[in-house]
Formats: structure tokens, C-alpha cells, sequence
């Protein structure tokens, strides 16, 4: 497909009447919160009438910082920064991952805040976007220490989350566990069993089959509705795959049943690569051992970045944001890149992989499977009446599917980026809510 980069003929979006935002919301903001921004820039010339609303999706609806005081095991007290940020709530209650990271940021979390009010809107979800973090490394942490942590930061949190509000759920460091102890705390809390309140829960607490699973099924189903529109076969493909966690690790098993060819993978610990392809169920086994795919013994050694330029036909970014650069992005020689991950690729890299003719498939889009499954967790736990896991599977192929089918012919109708069309779908149903809710309350 021919992709057109945003164009100076588009119409000239309408000025807000608006003070200059303050800097640590503006362009100049580098990393996440900036990439955002960019990506809302080119969407607006797109958006018609609404555009009069964009500035609502440029700052978001609320912002928490929490100090999180824990007692060591050694005796010792720790503080730690947590954050929740809903970056907009016009289509439903707020909804998005917590993740535990010694890099997380305010800044990245307004940005991943809102690249969840983009996805829930693009796959059709009643929710906004929200997400939370801890600035820590949890490698660190003793499992009662991630425990105090977990429960203290929920509590801190606890004022503007709950099954109507804000419903968190597992994204990088975070999992069943974690949100065990959140749906455990914030009952406590309440003085009653809230299972709505968290998604992503284990089975026997109100948790949905196929969750675990569901982004990377979300990736793969995708991968293949993409790849059909370019004449590329799944089976025989050439997979890489930077990211060998929830998501990397999952769709990496599905393409591998599928027939693809999992070539290279990375980790922070290093890369692996077979051109015979590697044999992903035993290096899915070796991480889960030895914490990380360097060593496996069934490839050879990858030095770490070497992943983006390795010879394949689908390149599946799914560990953090801002991998694929300027700086890397010539080298990539796949077909299709499908973000697993939330904000991998920056604008320039955008454009630079848009030159080549490579279909970027964006996170907002390629990873919504998660959020989707997360939904029917939601919708099971307030009925009390679970499906089975056929049924959540065939429900989440058919949203991914047909979510799929708009963005590629809104993409086409503009000849834009698929980026850019999943933004004018989802942007233009989120600032739709907006205008019919009006402002006063
Ligand atoms: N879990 C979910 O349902 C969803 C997750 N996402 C997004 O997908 C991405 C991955 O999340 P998830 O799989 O859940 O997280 P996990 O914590 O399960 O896995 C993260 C993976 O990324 C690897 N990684 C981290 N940093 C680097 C790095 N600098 N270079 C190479 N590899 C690295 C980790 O390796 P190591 O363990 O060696 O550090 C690990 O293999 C994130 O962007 C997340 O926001 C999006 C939608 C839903
Ligand atoms: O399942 C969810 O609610 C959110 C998952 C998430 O954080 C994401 O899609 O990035």
C-alpha cells in the first residue's frame, strides 16, 4: 500500500483557544509524552469538526503521584514514586496496565495513559485510557517486599480507582499475582469483594480464560490479517521478535504453530537467532528457567540491536517504547512490523520505515488484544457467569478482525499510515463522546 506521510494540502485544523501548555505537556517533550503528541498532530487535519476538541486529547483528565513507603526486609524503610493517570474517561471508565519498571516515568505514563484511550477506542471498548507505574526495579524486590509495595500502592491509588472508575491490569513486571493482592487490597479497602476492579486476575478469583494469552493472540491475529493484505503467507514467514515476556513469548508460540519461522529473538539478557528457526515452545522453557534467552543452546549468539536488521519478513517490537529510531530504522529489512509493544517506533522511524514501503501495524491496533480479553474479564466478573475459552477466543479474533478491517480502509480512503488511520477511528469516536457530553456538569 502506498503510504502518504501527512500531507501539507490536508485542511488546516481549527486553533484552540488555549494557553501555551505548560512544558512538561508541550512538543519539546522528548520521549514518550512527545511521540504521543506527534501522533496526535497528524491525526488532526483528519478530524473534521472535531478538531474544535483536540486539545482534550493533548493533557490528561488526571494525574496522581504517590509516594510508596515500604518496610525492607532488612528493617530498612524504602520509598518508592507510583503513579495513576487517566488520561481521559469521555467513552467509559478509565482502563490500562500498571507496570513495575526502574525507568517509568510521569511522562511515560501520560503517554501509555493515553495510548490506551486511542486503543480502547479503536477496538470499540466502552472504557478511557488510564495506566499506572512504580519506578522500580522489581528484580530487587524479595516476594514480600513486592507484596507491601503492590498492596501500599494500591491503597494510594485507591481514591480514584474502582470497577466504575479506573480498572487496572498486568502490563511489563506486572502479573496474575500482583493483581491479586490490588483486587485483594482495594476490597479490603471497601469492605466488600470488588473482582471488577483489577482484570487480568487468576482463574479461581474472578480472572477470564484466555487473558493470559489474549495480546499476544491480539499480535498474531493481526499479523495475519496484515500479511494477507500484502500477499504474505504466514507459514514459511520469517519471525524476529525483540521481547520474550507476555506478549513477545505468546505470539511467538503462535506463529511458531502456525508454521512461521521464529528466527532471532532478544531479550535484555541478548539475542538468539536460527535461520531453521528456533524451537520456541524449549526457549520458552529456557526463559521461564533461567530468566532470559541468553544461553539457549538451540541457536547461535545475537549481540544485542543486531535484531533490527536481521533478515526476516516480520518484525515484532514487544518489550518497551522508543526501540525502532533514526538510528536503526534503515536497517530494518522485514515486510511488516507489527507493534507488540506500547510506542516502539518514533515519527521519524515511522517515516523512514513508511519510505522503505514496510507496513507498520500500530500498537494501538497490533497489541489490543489484551485490553479486549481484559473487557470480557470485566463483563464475566459483573455477571458472575463465566465463558468458556473457545468463546472468549472466537470473540476476541472477530473484534480484532473487524477492528483490523476499518483501520486498512480508513487508511486506504485517506492514504495515510495505518498509524495514522487507527488515530482518525479511535480519535474521532473519543472526541464524538466528548462533544455529546458536552462541558458543565
Ligand atoms: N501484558 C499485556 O497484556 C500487554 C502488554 N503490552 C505491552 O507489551 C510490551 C511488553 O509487555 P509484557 O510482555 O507484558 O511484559 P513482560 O514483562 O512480560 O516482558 C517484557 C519483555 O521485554 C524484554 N525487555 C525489556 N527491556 C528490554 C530491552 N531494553 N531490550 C530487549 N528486551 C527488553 C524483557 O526482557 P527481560 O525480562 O530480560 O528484561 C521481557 O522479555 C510493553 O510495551 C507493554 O506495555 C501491550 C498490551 C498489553
Ligand atoms: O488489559 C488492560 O486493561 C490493559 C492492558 C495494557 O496495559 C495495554 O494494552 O497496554
Amino acid at each position: 500500500m502506498a503510504i502518504k506521510k501527512p500531507a501539507a494540502k490536508t485542511p488546516a485544523a481549527p486553533k484552540a483557544q488555549t494557553h501555551a501548555l505548560p512544558s512538561y505537556l508541550d512538543h519539546q517533550h522528548l520521549g514518550p509524552w512527545g511521540v504521543y503528541l506527534q501522533q496526535v498532530d497528524r491525526v488532526t487535519p483528519y478530524l473534521g469538526h472535531l478538531a474544535r476538541w483536540v486539545e482534550t486529547l493533548k493533557r490528561p483528565k488526571r494525574a496522581l503521584i504517590v509516594d510508596v513507603p515500604i518496610e525492607m526486609d532488612n528493617g530498612t524503610i524504602a520509598h518508592f514514586e507510583g503513579y495513576r493517570v487517566q488520561h481521559n474517561v469521555s467513552r467509559g471508565p478509565g482502563k490500562g496496565g500498571v507496570r513495575f519498571h526502574q525507568d517509568v516515568t510521569l511522562s511515560e505514563v501520560m503517554a501509555l495513559a493515553a495510548w490506551m484511550s486511542v486503543k480502547n477506542a479503536a477496538v470499540n471498548v466502552p472504557y478511557g485510557g488510564a495506566k499506572g507505574g512504580i519506578r522500580v526495579d522489581p528484580r530487587n524486590l524479595s516476594q514480600g517486599e513486592l507484596e507491601r509495595m503492590t498492596r501500599r500502592y494500591t491503597s494510594e491509588i485507591g481514591i480514584i480507582i474502582g470497577p466504575n472508575k479506573d480498572i487496572p491490569a498486568p502490563d511489563v513486571n506486572t502479573n496474575e499475582k500482583v493483581m491479586a493482592w490490588m483486587m485483594d487490597t482495594y476490597s479490603m479497602n471497601t469492605g466488600a469483594t470488588a473482582t471488577g476492579v483489577v482484570t487480568g486476575k487468576p482463574i479461581d478469583m474472578g480472572g477470564s480464560l484466555g487473558r493470559r494469552e489474549a495480546t499476544g493472540r491480539g499480535v498474531f491475529t493481526v499479523a495475519v490479517e496484515a500479511a494477507g493484505q500484502i500477499g504474505l503467507g504466514i507459514e514459511g514467514a520469517r519471525v524476529a521478535v525483540q521481547g520474550f515476556g507476555n506478549v513477545g513469548g505468546i505470539a511467538g508460540k503462535l506463529f511458531a504453530e502456525a508454521g512461521s519461522l521464529v528466527v532471532a529473538v532478544e531479550d535484555h539478557t541478548g539475542g538468539i537467532c536460527n535461520d531453521k528457526g528456533l524451537n520456541v515452545p524449549k526457549l520458552l522453557e529456557h526463559v521461564a528457567k533461567t530468566g532470559g534467552v541468553a544461553g539457549f543452546k538451540g541457536g547461535e549468539a545475537l549481540p544485542l540491536g543486531e535484531l533490527w536488521g536481521y533478515k526476516c519478513d516480520i518484525l515484532i517490537p514487544a518489550a518497551l517504547e522508543g526501540q525502532l529510531t533514526k538510528a536503526n530504522a534503515g536497517k530494518v529489512k522485514a515486510k511488516m512490523v507489527i507493534e507488540g509493544a506500547n510506542g516502539p517506533t518514533t515519527p521519524e522511524a515511522d517515516d523512514i520505515l513508511g519510505d522503505k514501503g514496510i507496513l507498520v501495524v500500530p500498537d494501538v491496533i497490533a497489541n489490543a488484544g489484551g485490553v479486549t480479553v481484559s473487557y470480557f474479564e470485566w463483563v464475566q466478573d459483573f455477571s458472575s457467569f463465566f465463558w468458556s475459552e473457545d468463546e472468549i477466543n472466537q470473540r476476541l479474533v472477530k473484534i480484532m478482525k473487524d477492528a483490523f478491517a476499518t483501520v486498512w480502509q480508513t487508511a486506504q480512503q485517506h492514504k495515510v499510515s495505518l498509524r495514522t488511520a487507527t488515530f482518525i477511528v479511535a480519535c474521532t469516536r473519543i472526541l464524538h463522546a466528548r462533544e455529546l457530553r458536552g462541558l458543565y456538569p
